[in-house]
């Protein structure tokens, strides 16, 4: 007689260790030790568990970065009234305090410029480095070019990892000659260096930006100043890298509890989040993550995000390889720039993509809940 065995089956693991998760973010070495197979199925679980991980060992090298951050150091550094003529953000430009065109703020001034428009960084660049032009748009320039060839490393680990017939998929959208990515450069001063932002700052900032009780009902920290509230980027992928001063944090998901997480300070990681469109594009199987910026009070900020971007006429629907029988499309089609109309007209913290969300009666939402 056979007895069957009480023991547990205990699978094998055939591949590598998975990402690490220290202090609850994933981390993803990029140098692919164990693989590229390994790798890109790494990636894609950070991606559809978190939409957002740490890149490290990620093979760009730091002089762009260094030179970046130097010119926009010595920019945020001038007198408002010169900051000012960079400015007002429409959107793209120099901006303070005011985030978008529908009364979002936060503790922080910063740079929105074109990341595939050399011409337009060469003109917007006259009113950032008024002696030397051109020296602001090289380094632009040579920092976004590094940030779309990373872009598309990790675009097509996805393309690999979710397999699909072509892997490029998502890379060549983002590689477009019309392609539409920014680059954001911002900067959370100290609290004592806040009222420099503006002239008329002094009394605004005693009404300053103070964190309430979020939608999820987790107070950030006791007084935290908002630098830049709750949201999800609304593009593909963006890859952001700060120095060493803390502030970032993500909406996570724990025990099927949201929490916020604080993201420790990496100067020489990229941390990666998946944008709204990429959730669409994979029928939500990579999700976007929300996460926001608590200005610390005593040490300045500074973070660069490059935010990949189609064309604006890019139709964006869910890829075949995504969509099964138990799977239907999630979203109805829509271009990017249908999208970006609509998320203009939102706050900030507005979960725009569920306006597309197609219902299970076939409904599009398209144009409810807009505030
Ligand atoms: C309030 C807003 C600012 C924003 C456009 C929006 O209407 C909603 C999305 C915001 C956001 C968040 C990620 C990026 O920082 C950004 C440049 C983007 O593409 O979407 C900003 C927009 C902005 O500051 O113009
Ligand atoms: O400045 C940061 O660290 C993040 C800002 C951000 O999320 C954004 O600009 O979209
Ligand atoms: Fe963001």
């Amino acid at each position: 007689m056979v007895v069957p065995s009480t023991t547990p089956v205990v699978r094998q693991q055939t591949t590598p260790p998975q990402s690490s998760h220290a202090g609850g973010i994933p981390t993803v070495d990029l140098s692919a030790h164990g693989g590229r197979g390994a790798l890109s199925r790494q990636v894609v679980r950070a991606c559809a568990e978190h939409g957002f991980f740490r890149a490290v060992n990620h093979g760009v090298p730091p002089g762009p970065a260094a030179r970046l951050d130097a010119a926009a150091r010595t920019f945020f550094a001038l007198a408002p009234r010169d900051k000012q003529r960079a400015g007002p953000p429409s959107p793209l430009g120099y901006g303070c305090r005011s985030i978008g065109f529908n009364g979002d703020a936060g503790e922080l001034e910063y740079l929105l410029l074109h990341a595939n428009n050399p011409a337009a960084v060469a003109h917007r660049a006259r009113a950032i480095d008024a002696e030397e032009p051109s020296r602001f748009s090289n380094v632009v320039n040579e920092y976004v070019g590094a940030m779309r060839q990373l872009a598309c490393e990790i675009l097509d680990l996805l393309g690999e990892g979710l397999g699909l017939e072509d892997p490029r998929s998502f890379s060549k959208l983002i590689t477009d000659t019309d392609s539409d990515s920014l680059l954001r450069i911002n900067h959370y001063p100290t609290a004592c260096n806040a009222h420099n932002l503006d002239h008329d700052s002094q009394c605004k900032m005693k009404s300053s930006v103070r964190t309430k009780t979020t939608s999820n009902g987790v107070k950030p920290s006791a007084g935290g100043r908002v630098g830049f509230g709750e949201h999800s980027d609304p593009q593909i992928l963006s890859l952001l890298r700060a120095n060493d001063v803390d502030g970032l944090q993500v909406l996570l998901n724990a025990d099927g509890k949201e929490v916020w997480v604080q993201v420790p300070a990496d100067q020489s990681a990229f941390f990666v989040n998946v944008g709204d469109l990429l959730q669409a594009l994979t029928n939500g199987k990579l999700v976007s993550v929300r996460h926001r910026v608590i200005a610390s009070s005593s040490r300045a900020r500074l973070s660069t995000i490059y935010f990949a971007a189609p064309p604006l006429h890019a139709r964006i629907l869910a890829l075949a390889e995504t969509i099964t029988a138990n799977a239907p499309s999630q979203y109805r089609p829509f271009t990017w720039a249908e999208y970006k109309k609509t998320m203009y007209s939102l706050r900030l913290s507005h979960s725009r993509l569920n306006l597309f969300h197609i219902d299970h009666d076939g409904h599009s939402n398209v144009g409810e809940g807009e505030e």
